[in-house]
């Protein structure tokens, strides 16, 4: 279980976010909606623990261990993933070598196949091709995708994979998220697309820093609909 308890983040005196209380179960698929400036990102960058991102208040636990200190990389180790918003580019590196991290990480043909079709890239096609120049932004968010699979995350944080120009389909993201919860993984993944709301066990609105809704999938996308979308103010909170 992962437990974000009391959390807020105060950057240049201002709050970005405010009493955070989040539980994440294992096998189970959250889904984080929220408007421009929310603070969503901020929130998965909290869990990932970037630098610049820890909690003025509030800790952050692991199945009761109490992870708020530690590094990216530590929390890596632990089984926590983030898929960034803007995937990062390699130089110099084929499909193949970057999902295998260099070679130093043992994946099968079979697995390296699996995964690659999944995400809906052809591993003939792709595998031997370089990451950087030769693919599109859409394509590499793919190959990035894939390689959050091939790390059979516990839990994998997803920064909208699902925006930019070459949309990834709510199919293939609901192929995604069945593969991590197969292998016992939990995803939450921030999104602007209301449709994907349909992927989620739970489903959170995030408005001005704060959780502001959490439920079914079903209640969540009705308050959105009907206090979101029709919203003309930034980050004030609607009334029920
Ligand atoms: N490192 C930082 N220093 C100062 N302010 C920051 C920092 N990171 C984020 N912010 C501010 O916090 C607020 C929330 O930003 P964040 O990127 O988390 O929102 P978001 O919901 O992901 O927005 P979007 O949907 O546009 O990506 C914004 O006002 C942003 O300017």
């Amino acid at each position: 279980m992962l437990r974000l308890q009391n959390v807020s983040l105060v950057r240049d005196s201002k709050f970005i976010l405010k009493n955070i209380n989040l539980t994440f179960n294992e096998k189970e698929v959250h889904v984080i909606m929220g408007p421009n400036g929310a603070g969503k990102s901020s929130l998965a960058y909290v869990i990932m623990g970037l630098e610049g991102y820890k909690p003025t208040e509030g800790r952050i636990f692991l199945d009761d261990v109490d992870i708020t200190d530690l590094r990216v990389d530590e929390r890596a180790k632990l089984g926590i993933h983030l898929m960034w918003q803007e995937p990062v580019r390699f130089r110099g590196l084929t499909v193949r070598q970057y999902l295998t991290l260099g070679g130093k990480m043992k994946v099968s043909q079979s697995d390296l196949e699996e995964v690659l079709h999944l995400v809906g890239l052809s591993p003939g096609l792709y595998l031997n091709r370089m990451v950087d120049e030769l693919l599109s932004g859409g394509e590499r968010k793919r190959v990035e995708l894939a390689s959050i699979l091939l790390l059979r995350p516990r839990y994998a944080i997803m920064d909208e994979p699902d925006s930019g120009i070459d949309i990834l389909s709510l199919d293939m993201i609901k192929a995604v998220a069945q593969r991590i919860v197969e292998h016992r993984g939990s995803l939450v993944m921030i999104t602007h697309r209301e449709e994907m709301v349909s992927i989620a066990n739970v489903a959170h609105v995030l408005c001005d820093g704060r959780i502001i809704q959490t439920g079914p999938p079903d209640k969540i996308m009705r308050y959105y609909k009907s206090f979101c979308d029709v919203c003309d103010h930034t980050n004030v909170p609607a009334k029920e």
